[in-house]
């Protein structure tokens, strides 16, 4: 399975490991803009040489809980990181954004895949992704982060979950967006209780009916923090029992904090995997 953006390819035979770079106010925050923006790409070249191959960058934070961010302030925080990584490394980018005018504007300064939590639901997203034409992953949440985790319930998890990337999907194509840009994640933390992150993490596999790449997001959440009964910042073990759990189920992508013990996750998974056929 190969998937393409502009003159990049990316071979996900393997999992790829996604680095997160969040431009919010509670990262990077201390110091000026300048700070921040040095900060990030030494946080940036760390993650490279680890070995990631995609660098997430976000400027909402889309928490449980989490106010919205309106489109300047989202903006100004992650165009000028896109265009600094852009000018320095080759690694693939991809822009965490629901907002239309923040794709358009990350693709345009190097940004090479889209990352919606919103499935390109928002208005003109869909518009915005066909122009776009990059890579998108469509991501599964169930209401929005300011109220999702308020007793989240569904009739049947994996076949709403499955619905509605289904419709997504069909949102998608009727917009001149080829299925083979998609990439599908179940959403792990975004309205569903931590008995269905476990679900869903136990039968991710369903997922690959789809024939699409999938991406899977659990490090440090609340999943793993309120199991463990630990900090976020103390959950590197339990983030990476959850990485290791999607990769052996097949993630084509997995989107981490801690990139270098990620990776060598993977590279243990790789190994298993190839006696296993
Ligand atoms: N595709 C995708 N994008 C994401 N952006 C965030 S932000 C919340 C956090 O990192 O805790 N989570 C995810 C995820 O799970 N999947």
């Amino acid at each position: 399975m190969i998937l393409r953006s502009k003159s990049k390819t990316l071979d996900l035979t393997t999992p790829q490991v996604m680095g997160i770079v969040n431009i919010t106010p509670d990262s990077f925050s201390d110091g000026g803009k300048y700070h921040q923006l040095e900060r990030a790409l030494r946080h940036v070249e760390s993650m490279i040489k680890a070995g990631t191959a995609i660098i997430d960058i976000g400027g909402e934070s889309t928490r449980p809980g989490a106010a919205d961010v309106n489109v300047e302030t989202e903006l100004a925080r992650v165009i000028p990181v896109i265009e600094a990584i852009r000018q320095r490394f080759d690694c693939w980018i991809s822009i965490d954004t629901s907002k239309a005018q923040v794709m358009t504007e990350a693709v345009n300064a190097g940004a090479d895949l889209i990352n919606d939590v919103r499935a390109l639901q928002d208005i003109g997203a869909l518009e915005a992704a066909a122009q776009a034409n990059v890579p998108i992953c469509l991501m599964h949440m169930k209401g929005q982060p300011r109220t999702m985790q308020s007793d989240p319930s569904y009739v049947d998890l994996i076949a709403d979950v499955n619905q509605f990337l289904i419709e997504r999907i069909q949102a998608c194509e009727s917009n001149g967006i080829s299925r083979h840009q998609l990439i599908l994640d179940p959403g792990f933390g975004f309205g569903k209780t931590m008995a269905h992150n476990y679900q869903l993490l136990a039968q991710l596999e369903l997922f690959h009916q789809f024939g699409l790449p999938l991406l899977a997001g659990m490090s440090r959440k609340s999943m793993i923090s309120k199991l463990l009964n630990k900090p976020a910042v103390d959950c590197v073990a339990g983030s990476l029992a959850c990485a290791t759990i999607a990769a052996m189920k097949g993630a084509q992508i997995i989107r981490v904090h801690d990139v270098q013990e990620t990776i060598d996750v993977i590279k243990i998974c790789n190994i298993v995997a190839n006696y296993s056929k």
